[in-house]
């Protein structure tokens, strides 16, 4: 284990599994896991990734869409540390963007233990240390190993499980029925009516994918979302955003922006496209429900390629009813119905994490909590707000470190001293 300063693996003494890990353990190898974890190297203290699936990023790298690119301009998107390559575009490919992961957790020699699924972390108030439980998985040998530390960082992300609807009728449908977290392409769905549960950034760029791969999309819009162009007027709307707040109160940014949408998309309500009555950036710091950044989803809904259909009913084998009475024969059922995160069901903690799974206290206050508990990538932020957690997180577990380490060095000289007094 070459990223592990020490790590004392007490096979022989007490339980076969038992870990002493010497510096933090850190719970997922997604951008937020490596951010933190690259930090920490900076400032020599060991580490410890655990993390559930055999690879870094595993969003990335198994549970998103071919065509997925960033949505945001690439400034906003990399980790401390370590920039994007000058040649990567304004907006990464998802292949692009884990090519940068896997050099990034090279260049800081972050090697990750895979196949570790924590099932459950606490605190011990008695020896004033963490213990953190997982089963990984080798094969078809399940082993059960306990990790102890002195701080623990939760990286498991907003997006750790999907949010499955329950939907009356719904596990009678015959067809096939997806999360976009399995969706790859829209080649397997050519010639289909494909029905897109959810109108978030995923349920318009699935919608998309399907009408480019001919398929038929009807995308189910039950209550109100806010889209905005990618871009206006060949400018990144994100970063517009970023430049206005620096001047002016978020309100007014909302109300901008809004006005620039209706410029660039015009009236999109007439679609069924309902916006919310709070403000694009209101909504997301509130609720964290991101804006549509659109990148042509909303074209093909004027051209009507997809369709826009209201909340669902029910179903009856293949025919769904919507809640104004209107029906329509179905193959296929993509859930875009979004993410949640999981800490709730292995942090056995009511302090600092709600039931949610999200830090109680908002940003930039959700990073800290008590007895060397941390936080990294739940602001609701994206990867920005991931960064600059994991460079906060790094900064105090080091000052401490550095403490102690001066602390221990001068313990042993004084033993030292001692030792050699008695000869
Ligand atoms: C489709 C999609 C596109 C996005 N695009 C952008 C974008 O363009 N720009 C942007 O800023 N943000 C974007 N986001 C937001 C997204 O949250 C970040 O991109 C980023 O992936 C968050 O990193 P993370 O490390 O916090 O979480 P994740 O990437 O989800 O990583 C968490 C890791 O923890 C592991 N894990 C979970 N539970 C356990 C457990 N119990 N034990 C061990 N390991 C566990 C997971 O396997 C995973 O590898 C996007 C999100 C999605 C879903
Ligand atoms: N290119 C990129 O970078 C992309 C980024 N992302 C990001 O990933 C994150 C997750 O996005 P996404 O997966 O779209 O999830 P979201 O949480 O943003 O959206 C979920 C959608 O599903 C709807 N929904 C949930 N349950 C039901 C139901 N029972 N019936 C009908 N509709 C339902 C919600 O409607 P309601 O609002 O009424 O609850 C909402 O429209 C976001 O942060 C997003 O920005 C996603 C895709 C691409
Ligand atoms: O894509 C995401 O999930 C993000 O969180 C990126 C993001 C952070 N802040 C935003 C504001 C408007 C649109 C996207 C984002």
């Amino acid at each position: 284990m070459e990223n592990l300063f020490r790590l004392v693996d007490h096979e022989d003494f007490f339980s076969r599994r038992c870990i002493w890990v010497n510096g933090p353990v850190i719970v997922g190898a997604g951008p937020s896991g490596l951010a933190t974890a690259a930090c920490l190297r900076e400032q020599g203290v060991p580490f410890m990734v655990l993390e559930r699936a055999d690879c870094i990023a595993s969003l990335w790298q198994k549970r998103t869409y071919d065509r997925l690119k960033l949505h945001l301009p690439k400034q906003f998107c990399q980790l401390p540390k370590l920039p994007f390559p000058e040649d990567f575009p304004e907006y990464p490919t998802k292949k692009q963007f884990i090519e940068y992961l896997e050099s990034y957790a090279r260049q800081f020699k972050i090697n990750p233990r895979f196949n570790e699924c924590v099932q459950s972390a606490r605190y011990d108030e008695t020896s004033g240390l963490w213990r953190v439980k997982t089963v990984s998985t080798s094969g078809s040998t399940r082993t059960e190993v306990e990790y102890i530390c002195k701080w623990l960082v939760v990286a498991t992300g907003e997006n750790a499980e999907c949010v499955m609807p329950e939907i009356e009728g719904l596990s009678e449908f015959k067809g096939e029925i997806i999360h976009a977290y399995h969706y790859k392409s829209g080649e397997s769905f050519r010639g289909k009516n494909v029905l897109v549960v959810g109108c978030g950034n995923s349920g318009m760029e699935l919608s998309l994918d399907l009408s480019n791969h001919n398929a038929s999309p009807s995308m189910v819009v039950r209550s109100s979302v806010h889209v905005l162009p990618r871009e206006v007027f060949g400018k990144s709307t994100f970063e517009l955003a970023v430049l206005l707040l620096q001047w002016l109160p978020l309100w007014l940014v909302d109300k901008l922006l809004l006005i620039l949408a209706w410029l660039v998309l015009g009236n999109i309500e007439k679609y069924g496209l309902k916006r919310p009555s709070k403000g694009p950036l209101e909504l997301k710091n509130t609720q964290g429900k991101t804006p549509v950044l659109d990148i042509g989803a909303f074209e093909k809904i004027r051209s009507g390629d997809i369709n826009v259909v209201p909340g669902i009913k029910k179903f009856n084998n293949n025919e769904v009813e919507f809640v104004n009475g209107k029906k329509l024969d179905v193959d296929a059922v993509v859930l875009a119905t979004g993410y949640r995160s999981n800490v709730p069901s292995w942090l056995q903690e009511g302090e600092f994490f709600s039931k949610n799974g999200f830090p109680k206290r908002p940003f930039p206050h959700g990073w800290k909590g008590n007895c060397g508990l941390y936080a990294v990538g739940f602001t609701r932020r994206g990867l920005s707000g991931a960064s600059s957690d994991a460079v906060k997180i790094a900064q105090d577990i080091g000052n401490v470190w550095k403490q102690e380490t001066k602390q221990r060095k001068q313990r042993t000289t004084a033993c030292h001293r001692r030792c050699i007094s008695q000869f």
